[in-house]
């Protein structure tokens, strides 16, 4: 249990359960190459079989952390900082991203959109779930959607959230990695077929870097 005053700080975005930040190239999606700070913020109850990150589920797991030590140590590394998660959204962002605005940083997110948008965001990512699927306001203002395909009805599930989210966002099909072989091959078909689609692999694995 956290005492009352951490958990004040918490409700207002003042401190995150910080579960880990590292410097890397975005693997994934629009910005795949690009050099970064990544800060995953524990904490989510979309609960993806799949996920690959299923430590950061348990927020209590992850020291509620102060955003100047957060901004601090990511403005020491990269022009651009990913926040990600667990699911970021289930806090306020508001007050993280302002501060890292502030030291004039890029400010990306990494999302299901289950949870209303809060932050001042460059770039947003919005990755959806089928368990829990986005609020309006992230379909809204996403600059990428970013589907995982872990079966063929992904594909159907793909076009209904293409429907949704705004008309600029740039649309990416991405494999479920321990489906890459079996999913990979049709992805391509499907792109060569459906050309407003781009593919998205995870490339940061095949680089083996984190
Ligand atoms: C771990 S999630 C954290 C952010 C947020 N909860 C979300 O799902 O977008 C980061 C990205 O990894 C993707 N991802 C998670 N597990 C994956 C897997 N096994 N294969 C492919 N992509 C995966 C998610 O869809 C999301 O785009
Ligand atoms: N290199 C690298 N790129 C990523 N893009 C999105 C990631 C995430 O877990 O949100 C991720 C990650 O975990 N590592
Ligand atoms: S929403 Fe993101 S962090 Fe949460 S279970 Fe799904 S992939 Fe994992
Ligand atoms: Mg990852």
């Amino acid at each position: 249990m956290l005492s009352k005053e951490i958990q004040l700080e918490v409700n207002k975005g003042a401190m995150l359960p910080l579960m880990e930040e590292f410097y890397t190239i975005q693997g994934e999606g629009f910005h795949t190459g690009t050099a970064a700070y990544f800060i995953r913020i524990g904490g989510c109850d979309v609960g993806c079989h799949w996920c690959d990150v299923k430590e950061s589920w348990n927020a209590e797991l992850h020291p509620p952390t102060g955003i100047d030590v957060i901004v601090s140590n990511a403005s020491k590394y990269s022009e651009t900082v990913v926040v990600t998660g667990g699911e970021p959204l289930m806090w306020d962002m508001t007050l993280l991203t302002q501060n890292l605005k502030g030291k004039g940083r890029k400010v990306h997110i990494e999302t299901s959109g289950a949870y209303p948008l809060t932050g001042i965001w460059d770039w947003i990512c919005l990755s959806p779930k089928k368990n829990k699927l986005p609020t309006q306001t992230v379909y809204d203002n996403a600059h990428e959607l970013k589907v995982i395909i872990y079966n063929k009805h992904d594909f159907i599930f793909a076009e209904e959230q293409a429907e949704k989210v705004n008309g600029n966002a740039i649309l990416f099909l991405q494999p479920e990695w321990s489906k890459k072989e079996e999913m990979t091959p049709l992805i391509v078909d499907y792109v060569m077929n459906n050309p407003k689609w781009r593919v998205s692999l995870q490339t940061h694995k095949y680089l083996n870097i984190p």
